[in-house]
């Protein structure tokens, strides 16, 4: 897929792709890779690789919380495109290196403060996180070992299967409206495609956040696993996935995603420009702050 990453310069000169990881990544060989097989990544992505399986797991480990910032965004992009155009690989597995969040989704302050070109910049990596990852010629699975609202929903939803931990803690779904914000056709569209148009309708404007049965219930996720299983289970998954040759499975993956991403493909600048004229509206702006003062409470 020939998809520009479409950020500044600034921005990515700003980062170190493929920089060796302090600590984790030195010395540390990627697990059932064998001698000489070591992780690499990025500050926030370590990417764990098993050559003998055609397989890496990309960890996302931007703490507290895995929120989408625009330098995380950039550097899971980076990391994508690296395994895409890397015969090696033929299948990703995305989890967290953080515990208990799977991701909290974008970050709420690269749209909160912020003036019209950054919010403009930082949705152009939204969409085209969103893009990489639902387009993907790889297998893409997702091991979700935590919580997962709103764009964690979004990265979930855009992999070809999910496995859910199954603690009571954890939850999936695209609870927007809880913000007093909206998701945008494009995330409504890959939920409906998911669970159906009523289960959708019903979520969306509840902004649903369902705990793993209900999860399971509802098809917003595969499969829900005990905690200590979700990385084996995306495994055995990935295994079956990867029976099928690559140029019918991939044919087939495109023939299903590729109208809903033309959607977006056919229109991206009005719906950059509308995002950053919705998000920089007074009353959204006051809606955010009002979420982010109720997150600091929280904490007491
Ligand atoms: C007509 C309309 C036309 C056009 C419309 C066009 C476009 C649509 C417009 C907008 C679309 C926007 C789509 C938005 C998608 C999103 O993803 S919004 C983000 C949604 N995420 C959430 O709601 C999760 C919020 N976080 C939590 O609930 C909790 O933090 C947690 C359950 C994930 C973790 O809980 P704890 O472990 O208890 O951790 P804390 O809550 O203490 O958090 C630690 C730290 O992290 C900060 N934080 C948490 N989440 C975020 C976040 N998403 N972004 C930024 N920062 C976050 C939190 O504030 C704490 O910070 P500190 O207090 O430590 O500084």
């Amino acid at each position: 897929m020939a998809l520009t990453v479409g950020l500044r310069p600034l921005t990515r000169a700003l980062l170190r792709p493929w920089a060796r990881v302090p600590g984790a990544a030195l010395g540390r060989p990627a697990a059932g890779s064998g001698d000489g097989v070591r992780c690499f990544g990025s500050p926030r992505v370590l990417v764990e690789p098993d050559p003998a399986a055609g397989v890496a797991v990309m960890k996302m480990r931007n703490p507290p919380v895995n929120s989408l910032s625009l330098e995380f965004l950039t550097e899971l992009l980076i990391s994508l495109e690296k395994l895409e155009n890397d015969k090696t690989f033929r299948g990703i597995i995305i989890t967290s290196d953080c515990p208990g969040i799977f991701s909290a989704g974008l970050d709420l302050l690269e749209m909160y403060g912020r003036d019209p070109a950054h919010c403009a910049e930082y949705w152009k990596a939204v969409q085209e996180l969103w893009l990489r990852v639902y387009l993907s010629n790889l297998v893409v699975i997702g091991a979700i070992n935590g919580i997962s609202p709103a764009g964690g929903c979004l990265l979930s939803l855009s992999c070809d299967y999910r496995v859910l931990a199954n603690n009571p803690k954890y939850a999936i779904g695209l609870n927007e409206t809880l913000l007093g914000i909206i998701a945008p056709f494009w995330f409504k569209d890959v939920l409906v495609n998911t669970i159906g148009h009523r289960a959708a309708e019903r979520a969306l404007q509840l902004g649903f956040l369902f705990p793993p049965s209900d999860a399971l219930q509802v098809g917003i996720v595969d499969q829900v696993v005990p905690e200590d299983q979700v990385q084996s289970t995306a495994r055995s998954v990935m295994a079956q996935w990867l029976a099928i040759p690559d140029h019918a499975r991939q044919l087939t993956k495109n023939l299903v995603r590729k109208p809903t991403a033309d959607r977006l493909l056919q229109q991206r600048d009005a719906d950059i420009q509308n995002f950053v004229r919705f998000i920089s509206r007074d009353s959204i702006q006051k809606s955010l702050h009002v979420y982010l003062e109720k997150l600091k409470q929280k904490k007491g």
